[in-house]
């Protein structure tokens, strides 16, 4: 990969505007006679052309050539990787598993990527898969795409370049970087090995929650979001451009890098953001609140104020409440739950849940803390703060329910013995004799 960072801009759902050779965008129209340099000009749409103003995302690409020139696609064998998520019986067990192991062969960030579960399907544009990667080779010579959804990445180990046509972003645990469906970009992999999640959003894009009686500022801020100025490569050979399409693979050669972006202009953009920025709100008075004051990113569905998929983290904060059982308490809820860990301990978790490690609490399946956990928080000192340190664990919520994978189901690292996290808790019940 000859393509380097060359800086960011700031902002979520700006109209950015960058070019790495001067004089490249066309002032006061996106489709001159002739674009300067001799770029092509190519509009790249995110939503449909007349969306409301306030919703209405496409970006403006000035390239070496359009995106149209490659071979024919023919099916590209992933068995991995894909949106099959059935549709038989699904058990409300709870499920919990182990980090997912590092490959032992060389993969690449597109060959390493397992489907855990999922929702919802590409083609009614509603739900999300849910894929872990473990890879420890870069994309050499191949190009990814995804029509079928944005992806949020969540790197949890190492460190990712991501080369895009729009520009590069570098990524390590605790930031989260977001691929809008169709932008092409190339994986590799500084620290020679990584792993972690990604959230293949099929529905409305990704945007920042309103914030309610919260005020203006709060939770994620719009400024700690990093857009990448224009970066290209200018080279040709043998390459591949794999596209994921209606749940499945494509392949099709191409005989130039199409990350040959030299300038553009839009709202329609990759971006990237660190966790480590959220400004976290919680109860300094009573009881602990429910976790959509964690949420980061959402994606809206069709029934207002129930998402299609939340992004919610749980990052180092203060427990301060008074009276009050301070660690997540027990619940079921309509919503479903799939959470991963990127570093350190879970608060309801004492143990099990490592980093790289996933669960799955589908809807109205009971859970909460473990065991362990709830005996420690009964009796903790309440008279003195607690801070939580060093941890960052994260959650895809969704509306419907999440349907794992045969492939996660019959994974060696599912841990199933899962459900004794709480056989120990105790009867306490003692009624007073009359
Ligand atoms: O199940 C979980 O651990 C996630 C979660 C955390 C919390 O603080 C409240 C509710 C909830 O589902
Ligand atoms: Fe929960």
């Amino acid at each position: 990969m000859t393509i380097n960072s060359n800086g960011y801009q700031t902002g979520f759902g700006n109209e950015f505007a960058s070019e790495a050779v001067a004089g490249s965008l066309p002032e006061g129209r996106n489709s001159p006679q002739r674009v300067a340099h001799g770029l092509y000009a190519e509009q790249l749409s995110g939503t449909a052309f007349t969306a409301p103003r306030h919703a209405n995302r496409r970006s403006w690409l000035y390239r070496i050539r359009p995106s149209a020139m490659h071979g024919a696609f023919a099916s590209y064998a992933a068995p991995r990787f894909h949106n099959d998520f059935g549709d038989g019986p699904v058990s409300p067990d709870q499920l919990r598993w182990s980090p997912t192991p590092m490959p032992t062969t060389p993969v690449d960030f597109i060959d390493g990527l397992f489907t855990m579960a999922g929702n919802g399907s590409p083609a009614a544009q509603a739900g999300i898969g849910i894929h872990l990667y473990a890879a420890n080779r870069d994309m050499q010579g191949r190009y990814f795409y995804d029509a079928d959804g944005e992806l949020l990445i969540v790197p949890q180990q190492g460190r990712l370049r991501i080369a895009t046509e729009l520009g590069v972003i570098d990524v390590e645990p605790q930031e989260i970087a977001v691929i809008p469906r169709g932008v092409r970009f190339a994986v590799s992999l500084p620290d020679g090995e990584a792993r972690g999640y990604v959230c293949e959003n099929f529905g409305a894009m990704l945007r920042l929650p309103d914030l309610g009686p919260i005020g203006s500022n709060g939770l994620a801020n719009p400024r700690d979001f990093l857009t990448p100025n224009a970066a290209y490569e200018d080279i040709d050979g043998s390459f591949e451009l794999v596209a994921k399409f209606q749940g499945h693979l494509w392949r099709a050669d191409i005989g130039h890098s199409p990350l040959d972006v030299v300038a553009w202009h839009g709202n329609y953009a990759p971006y990237k953001y660190d966790l480590r920025r959220f400004n976290t709100i919680g109860s300094i008075s009573y009881d602990h609140p429910d976790p959509s004051i964690f949420l980061v990113l959402h994606s809206p569905s069709d029934t207002p104020g129930t998402s299609n998929m939340d992004f919610v983290i749980f990052p180092p904060r203060w427990l301060v409440a008074q009276d009050t059982f301070r660690p997540p308490w027990f619940h079921r809820n309509i919503a479903s739950e799939f959470m991963g860990l990127i570093h350190g301990v879970y608060d309801a978790k004492a143990e099990g849940f490592a980093p790289g490690g996933a669960s799955l609490h589908n809807s109205m399946t009971g859970h909460g803390p473990d065991a362990a956990t709830f005996e420690k928080a009964s009796a903790a000192d309440l008279a003195k703060p607690d801070v939580i340190t060093g941890t960052m664990a994260f959650m895809f919520e969704t509306r419907a329910v999440i349907r794992p994978t045969q492939q996660a189901i019959d994974a060696a690292h599912r841990q199933r013995d899962y459900q004794a996290c709480w056989a120990g808790l105790k009867k306490h019940f003692a009624p007073p004799v009359s």
